[in-house]
């Protein structure tokens, strides 16, 4: 995958040479860009921004260095790819659009600062996507997180030990507690059921505890999970238990 980041602040992208991410650009799964569109501004100050039309605090992002440098990362990489604008205004970026990024062969965005955007920069975008419903000072943090979120799905990211399966929301439901060793910690015991070695009832478990979490902290996700028979009856005797 090749993903190209059109931002004026290169180093607020220290994090992406750490960790999972850092290592997946390491070994060549991603080609990772971030393209400095100051550097392609026709003005002789270098400016980037504007003030706005009709009034208004603040400064605007203008298009000129924004198409250009659109221009090069198409001159380059041979095709724009999904374009990706980091807008508060735009579709509330989740598991599900994550899994559809990881899906394209290359991803460029686009990260605001100051204001925000001239409107016609939205022309260029296939895509808007917001974190929140929150301001962030810019677009640089926002497109990390849905990076990592992309790149972390692609094959062989996250190595042989490590599974994105039973994550919480690409079950559709929020994941299931787990531990690890010792099995008593200061009188706080690991359920037996995990040291039984009883696959069925483990994975039974798993699967109560998984609705159990959503049911109590995240009902909003089982509406629009399709519940089978067992699944059905686990969240009935969840539902028991906990009223
Ligand atoms: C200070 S914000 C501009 C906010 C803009 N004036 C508005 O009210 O929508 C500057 C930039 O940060 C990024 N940004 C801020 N909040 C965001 C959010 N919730 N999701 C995605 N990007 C965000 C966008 O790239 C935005 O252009």
């Amino acid at each position: 995958m090749r993903i190209d980041v059109l931002s004026l602040f290169p180093n607020m992208f220290a994090p992406m040479r750490e960790s999972i991410i850092g290592k997946a650009i390491e070994r060549q799964l991603v080609d990772f860009n971030v393209v400095d569109f100051r550097n392609f501004t026709e003005n002789k100050h270098h400016n980037v921004d504007d003030v706005i039309y009709g009034g208004g605090q603040g400064m605007l992002l203008t298009p000129q260095p924004i198409y250009s440098a659109m221009d090069y990362v198409e001159q380059t990489a041979g095709n724009r790819g999904r374009v990706i604008l980091l807008d508060p205004a735009g579709r509330t970026f989740d598991q599900k659009m994550a899994e559809e990024l990881a899906q394209e062969e290359h991803l460029t965005f686009i990260a605001g600062h100051y204001e925000g955007y001239d409107e016609r920069i939205r022309d260029l975008v296939t895509d808007e996507i917001s974190l929140g419903d929150f301001v962030l000072t810019g677009g640089e943090l926002g497109s990390m997180v849905i990076i990592d979120a992309t790149v972390r799905l692609l094959d062989e990211a996250l190595g042989d030990d490590m599974s994105a399966v039973d994550d919480s929301f690409s079950t559709g439901l929020l994941e299931y507690p787990q531990y690890t060793r010792p099995a008593d910690f200061k009188g706080k015991k690991v359920p037996d059921v995990l040291m039984s070695g009883h696959h069925a009832k483990i994975a039974e478990w798993r699967k109560k505890e998984a609705l159990r979490r959503t049911y109590l902290r995240r009902p909003d996700l089982l509406a629009s999970y399709e519940l089978d028979v067992d699944e059905k009856k686990l969240l009935t005797e969840v539902k028991r238990e906990e009223n």
